[in-house]
């Protein structure tokens, strides 16, 4: 028998609020999923030339990693086959489901290369806590292994929120195996027509509820489980506490059943490593190596309470009930001697031969089953068909939120094109679009409201293509409209003058003093004397009058290269910055500061409380909280270029600011880009 595994790591969650989704699916994204989750168990039932086959959802939760890797999630599957080419082959399947089944429409995989061992470490894990269909062992020796109840609509959030909220490590796993149909089968499908024939008879002598309860849910397991498909399943906490771990698993009970089903019912038994030693490495092993382990078992089952024949315990309560009636039944008590006896009581034989079954009734007809006793049952509690299941093996779905400890990935990243396509009614002289938040709605920002904005972010983080995405939409309105470049790289905004647009590039700081002066005169100064003219108050009257004038932009590219040449430069800056912060609002100036080094010497408190509207790119987590009091931009993973975090007219939120084509050279012409929309009149 050759064994292998295949184990992927979700690395985007679906996005169900997102406009892509929407617009295909409608509302019912969410029953999609769950679908397509669905699909996944049907699939793995199907692989049948695969022995043992066993798949895990492991949702691993590590506080010392940042605020949006604490939490990931894995599936690994565990399967082998008769020879190589078998293996082989169900390899090739399993990959298919992840790459192009319909899960990979909202989740996307990441294929892990690196052994088990490498991906999960399990030296931490002092204590496993199981979840285990309710079991009820009655007094008189009646036993119950009650059926999941599963919650179809299960999401897990409240899962993952119990999780993001612990100090410790955690590992929720939950792993099903394909039960083979040859499997144990016959011993409890001949114990199971042997209980429900006994409490058929005994509901006939007696009203009792537990009795009626525990025929109803017999009934129910021969009618679902007998010619089922059935998985084994293990669903397991491993953690370094004990304290957690029945908070995690009540949690996942209460999700994935419903509510009604987990009642007062006790789900859960914990083991640790130092009191349950043999158990505990038992269990421990079955999750290495992705496996189904029953080491954990109830209390109860120690002892002989397994050893009771079926029969034997089924005792009247009350036995003066029951009149001389039960003697027949329960005087010559059942034992393997007189067992298949033609001196057994007929009403005996009848229960057998009568059990609802078919497959009861088909074996019957061949040859005489052996008397079956409570421990035959025993494999019922670690047995569930998928519908009972499915509720638990859930892959998170995000709600309207972003899940707590997982980076919100995009499916797409949207460009510069999409947004303007769909949105630019948005765009406006006074508001502009900043990106999409994470639900792919238009994040706004608006001139009127706030005069400055820091732009801040490592390099590669996206600051320049968020400039050009701003200067597009600010051009956009109004061609006219005059800006102001420092741009002391000096080749990113070169493009602009073959815009034949209103800008001016200075490229050396030794000369952005000439500038700053400039500005001042032909923009502040003229706008003032202008006012002054007219009796107006802001710009808005003032072309109301007839006046051509409109918002200006200054841009100030690396402000860190101003306070490295010059800190009387970056006062002087500062200072404008508070003037037409003041007046900015009316006079229609406004600056963007942004900065490679927000370092205490280039982001001053003047420039924080200045810059009312801050757009922080991927930055350390110090860094963000300089900025913006709060640590988030610092968790922008590297790949997300253009992804930010803002504060300011929409409020304090993740955005992602989208990619705009450029202009290049001969290569890529103005008219193959968003800048043909920005007719400049000769
Ligand atoms: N919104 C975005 N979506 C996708 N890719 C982007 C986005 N913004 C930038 N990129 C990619 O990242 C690269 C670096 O972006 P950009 O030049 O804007 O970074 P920067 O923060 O200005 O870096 P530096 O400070 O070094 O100039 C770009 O060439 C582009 O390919």
């Amino acid at each position: 028998m050759k064994r292998s595994v295949f184990s992927v790591k979700v690395v985007e969650l679906p996005n169900h609020n997102s406009h892509k989704f929407t617009k295909q699916y409608g509302t019912s994204t969410n029953k999609l999923v769950i679908n397509s989750q669905r699909e996944l168990l049907l699939h793995w039932l199907s692989l049948n030339n695969v022995h043992n086959s066993t798949l895990s959802i492991r949702y691993f939760h590590n506080p010392e990693e940042s605020s949006e890797q604490q939490l990931k999630l894995y599936l690994i599957a565990n399967y082998s086959a008769n020879d190589f080419h078998n293996l082989q082959q169900a390899r090739d399947e399993i990959a298919s489901f992840f790459e192009v089944g319909n899960l990979s429409t909202f989740y996307k995989f990441e294929l892990l290369q690196k052994e088990l061992s490498q991906i999960h470490d399990f030296k931490w894990v002092s204590h496993i806590g199981e979840v285990i269909k309710p079991e009820i062992f009655n007094l008189q020796g009646y036993y119950l292994p009650y059926l999941f109840e599963a919650n179809q609509d299960n999401n897990m959030l409240a899962v993952c929120d119990v999780l993001h909220r612990l100090k410790e490590k955690f590992l929720l796993e939950i792993t099903l195996q394909v039960c083979q149909s040859s499997e144990d089968r016959e011993t409890w499908v001949n114990a199971l027509s042997q209980m429900v024939a006994q409490l058929q008879l005994l509901t006939t002598k007696s009203k009792d509820g537990f009795i009626d309860t525990a025929l109803k849910t017999y009934k129910q397991y021969q009618e679902s489980y007998v010619n089922r498909n059935l998985f084994k399943y293990s669903i397991k906490a491993l953690a370094e506490t004990r304290s957690n771990i029945r908070t995690v698993l009540m949690t996942l009970v209460q999700s994935a059943t419903k509510s009604n089903s987990y009642g007062e019912q006790d789900y859960i038994e914990i083991v640790s490593r130092d009191r349950d030693e043999q158990k505990f490495l038992e269990t421990l092993r079955a999750t290495e190596n992705v496996d189904i382990s029953t080491a954990v078992e109830r209390k109860s089952w120690e002892g002989d309470f397994g050893e009771k024949y079926i029969r034997q315990p089924m005792k009247p309560k009350l036995s003066n009930d029951l009149g001389d009636g039960s003697t027949n039944i329960y005087s010559n008590s059942f034992n393997s001697a007189n067992f298949g006896h033609p001196a057994l009581p007929s009403s005996g034989g009848a229960i057998i031969r009568t059990g609802a079954s078919a497959i009861t009734q088909s074996s019957n007809n061949s040859r005489r089953l052996p008397l079956a006793q409570i421990k035959d049952l025993k494999p019922l509690h670690r047995l569930a068909t998928l519908e009972e299941i499915s509720g638990f093996f859930r892959l998170v779905i995000p709600g309207n939120t972003p899940v707590p400890g997982m980076a919100t990935t995009r499916l797409a990243y949207s460009t510069a094109e999409e947004i303007f396509n769909n949105y630019k009614h948005l765009m406006t002289k006074d508001e502009y679009i900043v990106g999409l938040d994470d639900e792919d709605n238009p994040v706004i920002s608006s001139w009127s409201e706030i005069p400055h904005r820091l732009v801040a972010g490592v390099s590669g983080a996206g600051k320049s293509n968020f400039l050009k995405w701003i200067i597009f939409q600010f051009l956009y309105v109004n061609p006219k409209r005059r800006i102001y470049i420092a741009d002391f790289g000096g080749v990113d905004f070169q493009w602009l003058n073959h815009m034949k647009v209103n800008v001016e590039i200075e490229t050396t700081p030794e000369n952005c003093p000439n500038l700053v002066e400039k500005i001042h005169q032909q923009e502040y100064e003229r706008r003032l004397q202008l006012m002054q003219e007219y009796g107006v108050s802001n710009l808005k009257e003032l072309q109301e009058e007839g006046v051509e004038i409109d918002r200006t932009l200054w841009i100030i590219d690396e402000a860190a290269d101003i306070a490295d040449v010059s800190s009387k430069l970056r006062d002087t800056i500062e200072k404008r910055l508070k003037e037409y912060a003041r007046k900015g609002r009316k006079f229609g100036i406004h600056i963007i500061y942004c900065t490679q080094r927000p370092t205490t010497e280039v982001i001053t408190k003047q420039v924080t409380d200045q810059c009312e509207e801050k757009v922080v790119f991927r930055v350390s987590p110090d860094a963000s909280y300089r900025i913006l009091e709060d640590a988030s931009a610092g968790d922008i993973s590297k790949d997300a270029k253009g992804r930010a975090y803002l504060s300011g007219y929409s409020g304090a939120k993740f955005v992602n600011t989208p990619l705009i084509k450029m202009p290049i050279g001969s290569k890529v012409k103005i008219s193959d880009t968003l800048w043909a929309n920005i007719h400049v009149k000769k």
